[in-house]
Parts: structure tokens; C-alpha cells; sequence
């Protein structure tokens, strides 16, 4: 038998987890698997859950929940010398991280991924001393993910950050970067936002990194150059259809290392969390955690 530390937040998306888990200790125990678990109080509980699995030795970590949760839990293992595989069980609400490697969000075909054993290595990004598995971003816009409340996201789910997505819209202003990455010019200009994604998917955005892949040892780095409402409008569009690369507003390139530097107050955001501000270092840890998928 192997031994499994199963970290779920009891609030994530639609709470599906209060009413499966008997369910799922039961089919992973068929499959060989014995799970205890850890129900997360509240925040960095799931860091505290996911260092003390690593103590206590586990076979594996599994974290179920939204990408909060599985931030948290990447950020109690990532310094870690012995990182068991991880499993990243989606029941969040938007699961950007999951959608973007096609992780089943059904429960029974996500145990049965986890029974079969066959994890495979991935990328992780680092920002100044905190951890990102799927993307890190400042502006104005970016600051949304922690704004919407946690219940209005079991209530009407995705739709919470449309809402709020549109209130932020009006309010736009452009920020003054500083952009030094490794194998690129200096680029110091005013923007709207900047991205640095680990995954293609981002923010319910199925294509707004199409070129990323978690295994490259590369970060993609979109930033958005000052414009106005319409401008920015017009750029949400071409993202949902993935034709926003080309457009002259837009920086887009690839690094493994950068440096962002800003005169006014930025705030960062790791994978929808508040994780400080700039100036920050990112830089991407080629193939650090094994993950089942
Ligand atoms: N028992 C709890 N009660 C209230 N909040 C909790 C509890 N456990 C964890 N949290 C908080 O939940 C947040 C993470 O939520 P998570 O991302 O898992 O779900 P979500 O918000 O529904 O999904 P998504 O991120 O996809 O929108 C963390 O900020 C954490 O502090």
C-alpha cells in the first residue's frame, strides 16, 4: 500500500468535496492507495498541511481544491530536498492549471489517474521567495483573482470574475516597467498588465500563451502596452481566439530569467494570490515537482 496525504479545501468552487470524499478515499483504497487528509482551515493552512506530509513522510501529496489551494501547497514543498509526486485534484473554480494539462475534473477518472502511479516532471516559476505553477502577473487587472469573494464563487462560479473583470476594466490606469530578461533589450515603457505563464491557460483564457508548455524550462512573458478601454477591449477579443501575439500593443517573448523593476507601487499576483510587489525576480525551475497527469 502506498500512503497518501490528501490536502482539500472544504470551500473550493461548489464544495463538491464535502459530499465525495468518502468516495474517493474509498476508490483510491481499492487501487492500492491509503489516503488520510488534511481539511484546510483557512489561508496558508495548506502550506503548513503540505510541509508537515514531507515531514511525516508520504508517498505522495495530493491537493484538492482551486489553484489557491495548489499554490499553497507548491509553496510548502518547492524548497524542499525530498518532494514526493503530486497529485492536482481539480475542484476549483476556473482550475486553470488543470484544464491547461488536461487533468479530469471527474472524480472517478482523477482517482484512477492517481492509481495508475505515472507521474511526469514539470516546470515551476519562482518570484522573489514564493513559488508559481501556472502564472505571475502585475496590474491593475491582475489584482481581480483575489477580489472576488469566495462565496459569490459557489454561488455563480465563473461568472463572479466576469463581474468583476468588467468593474476593473473602467478603472484601468497604465504602470511604468522596467523589463530585464535574460536573451532580451532592456524595455522600459509604460503597460497595462504583464503575464508570465508556466501554462496556456490563464484565467479562463484557454489561449493566452498558446506557445507555453510546462516542461520547457521557459517562462512566456506577455505585457500589455498602455492603450485605452477600447484598445483593451479589442485585445480581450483576439485573446479568447488566441490572436493577440501579433498585435502591436503587445510584447510577447520567452525567458528562463527576468528582472521587473517599477518607480510607482505594483502589486504581484501568483496563480490568483496576493504575492507582494515589485521589484521582483522570476525565474523558472526547469522540471522541479513530479506530477501526476
Ligand atoms: N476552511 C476554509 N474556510 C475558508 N477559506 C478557506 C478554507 N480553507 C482554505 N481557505 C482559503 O481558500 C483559498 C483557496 O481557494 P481555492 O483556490 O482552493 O478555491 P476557489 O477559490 O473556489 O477556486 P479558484 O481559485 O479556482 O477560484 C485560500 O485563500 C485559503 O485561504
Amino acid at each position: 500500500m502506498k500512503r497518501a496525504r490528501l490536502i482539500y479545501n472544504p470551500t473550493s468552487g461548489r464544495e463538491e468535496m464535502k459530499r465525495r470524499l468518502a468516495d474517493v478515499l474509498q476508490r483510491l483504497d481499492e487501487g492500492g492507495i491509503e489516503a488520510s487528509c488534511h481539511a484546510t482551515t483557512g489561508e496558508g493552512d495548506a502550506t503548513r498541511a503540505a510541509i508537515e506530509a514531507i515531514e511525516r513522510g508520504y508517498d505522495m501529496i495530493i491537493a484538492a481544491g482551486g489553484d489557491g489551494t495548489l499554490y499553497e501547497v507548491i509553496n510548502g514543498m518547492a524548497e524542499r530536498e525530498n518532494r514526493p509526486p503530486l497529485g492536482v485534484f481539480p475542484l476549483g473554480t476556473t482550475n486553470d492549471f488543470a484544464r491547461a494539462l488536461g487533468i479530469p475534473k471527474h472524480w472517478e477518472d482523477y482517482c484512477d489517474l492517481v492509481i495508475r502511479q505515472n507521474p511526469k516532471p514539470l516546470d515551476i516559476g519562482k518570484a522573489n521567495d514564493r513559488y508559481f505553477i501556472n502564472i505571475a502577473g502585475g496590474g491593475t487587472l491582475t489584482e481581480l483573482t483575489y477580489e472576488v469573494p469566495s462565496k459569490l464563487k459557489t454561488m455563480i462560479g465563473q461568472l463572479a470574475y466576469y463581474f468583476k473583470g468588467m468593474e476593473k476594466m473602467v478603472s484601468l490606469a497604465p504602470q511604468e516597467l522596467i523589463i530585464k530578461a535574460s536573451g532580451q533589450e532592456v524595455i522600459h515603457d509604460e503597460f497595462m498588465l504583464f503575464l508570465i505563464a508556466n501554462t496556456n491557460s490563464v484565467g479562463g483564457f484557454e489561449k493566452l500563451a498558446p506557445g507555453a508548455t510546462i516542461d520547457d524550462g521557459l517562462l512566456d512573458v506577455i505585457a500589455v502596452r498602455k492603450c485605452n478601454l477600447a484598445e483593451m477591449i479589442r485585445l480581450v477579443t483576439l485573446a479568447l481566439r488566441g490572436e493577440h501575439l501579433q498585435d502591436k500593443k503587445i510584447v510577447y517573448f520567452k525567458t528562463d530569467y527576468m528582472e521587473v523593476t517599477s518607480p510607482g507601487y505594483v502589486q504581484l499576483n501568483l496563480d490568483g494570490e496576493l504575492g507582494g510587489t515589485l521589484p521582483a525576480t522570476f525565474r523558472n525551475l526547469p522540471h522541479h515537482l513530479n506530477v501526476f497527469r
